[in-house]
C-alpha cells in the first residue's frame, strides 16, 4: 500500500527542496494570515513552481471567498485545494465545480461524534483530511502541532480516501499510520525547530519513518496467500 506523504507550511527553496528530495508525494502553501506559514501570493507561486512535475502542490486555505480562491489558482495553480476552514459540504460542493480541481476537506476530530459528519463530506469533496480539533482558544484552525485519539478510526469505513494529520512527527507517524491505515498523512509542526520554521533533518526523518512502515506493510502483504493481499482501504 502506498503512503502519500504531504509536508506542509513550506516557506522557503532550501525547505521545499528538502521535502523534495526526501520524496514527499505532495507539498502544501498556507493561505491563512494568521498562520506563521502564511505566504503572500507572489511567493507562494515562485516557490511552488519549483515543485511542479516533482510533487503535488496543495493550497491550504481557511474559510476563503471565491475572490481570495481565484486568486490563489490564478496565481499557484495548485493541484488541490485543501479546505481547512468551517466550510460545509455545500461549500465543498460549490469550490469543486467551481474551480475543477481536487477539493480536500479538513475535519477536525476530538471524540466519536465528530465522525458523524465525515459521510456528508464524504461525498462531496475528493478526499477527506482527518485532523485533531484545535485546542480551544487557539489562534488557527489546524497546524497546532496536537494529534488526537487515533484509536477512533479503527474500523473506519469511508467512501473516499483519507489522509491523517495532527501532531504526527518521524516518532509517532509509523504508529499513526498502523492505527489507522490512513491513506496518506500530512504534517507540519512535526517537521520544524520553531513555529513557521522547517527543519531539513526532521522532514527526511519524516519521510522516511513513513516508507519504513509503507515498506513493512508490502512485506506483509506478500507473505499473505494472493485472495488476501488487499490492504485496502
Ligand atoms: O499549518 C498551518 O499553519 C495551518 C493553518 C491553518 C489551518 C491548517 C494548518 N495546517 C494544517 O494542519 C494540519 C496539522 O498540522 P500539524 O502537523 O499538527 O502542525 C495539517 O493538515 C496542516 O496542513
Amino acid at each position: 500500500m502506498a503512503i502519500e506523504i504531504k509536508i506542509c507550511g513550506l516557506k522557503t527553496p532550501e525547505t521545499l527542496e528538502a521535502a523534495l528530495a526526501a520524496g514527499a508525494d505532495m507539498v502544501g502553501a498556507v493561505f491563512f494570515a494568521p498562520s506563521p506559514r502564511h505566504l503572500d501570493l507572489a511567493t507562494a507561486a515562485a516557490l511552488m513552481a519549483r515543485a511542479r512535475g516533482r510533487a503535488q502542490v496543495v493550497a491550504l486555505t481557511v474559510d476563503a471567498d471565491d475572490a481570495a480562491l481565484d486568486d490563489i489558482v490564478a496565481a499557484v495553480d495548485p493541484q488541490a485545494l485543501q479546505l481547512h476552514g468551517r466550510e460545509t459540504a455545500e461549500r465543498v460542493a460549490a469550490i469543486r465545480a467551481r474551480f475543477g480541481r481536487p477539493v480536500w476537506k479538513a475535519i477536525g476530530i476530538a471524540g466519536r461524534e465528530d465522525l458523524a459528519r465525515l459521510p456528508d463530506y464524504a461525498a462531496v469533496a475528493d478526499r477527506l483530511l482527518l485532523d485533531a480539533k484545535a485546542p480551544k482558544g487557539a489562534a488557527l484552525p489546524g497546524g497546532n502541532g496536537v494529534p488526537f485519539d487515533w484509536n477512533l478510526l479503527a474500523g473506519l469505513d469511508l467512501a473516499k480516501p483519507f489522509m491523517l494529520s495532527g501532531g504526527l512527527t518521524p516518532e509517532n507517524v509509523g504508529h499513526a499510520l498502523a492505527l489507522t491505515r490512513a491513506r496518506g498523512v500530512d504534517v507540519s509542526s512535526g517537521v520544524e525547530s520553531a513555529p513557521g520554521v522547517k527543519d531539513p533533518a526532521r522532514i527526511a526523518a519524516f519521510v522516511r519513518a513513513a516508507r519504513a512502515f509503507e515498506t513493512a506493510a508490502g512485506s506483509r502483504a506478500s507473505a499473505l496467500p494472493a485472495e488476501q493481499t488487499s490492504l485496502a482501504p
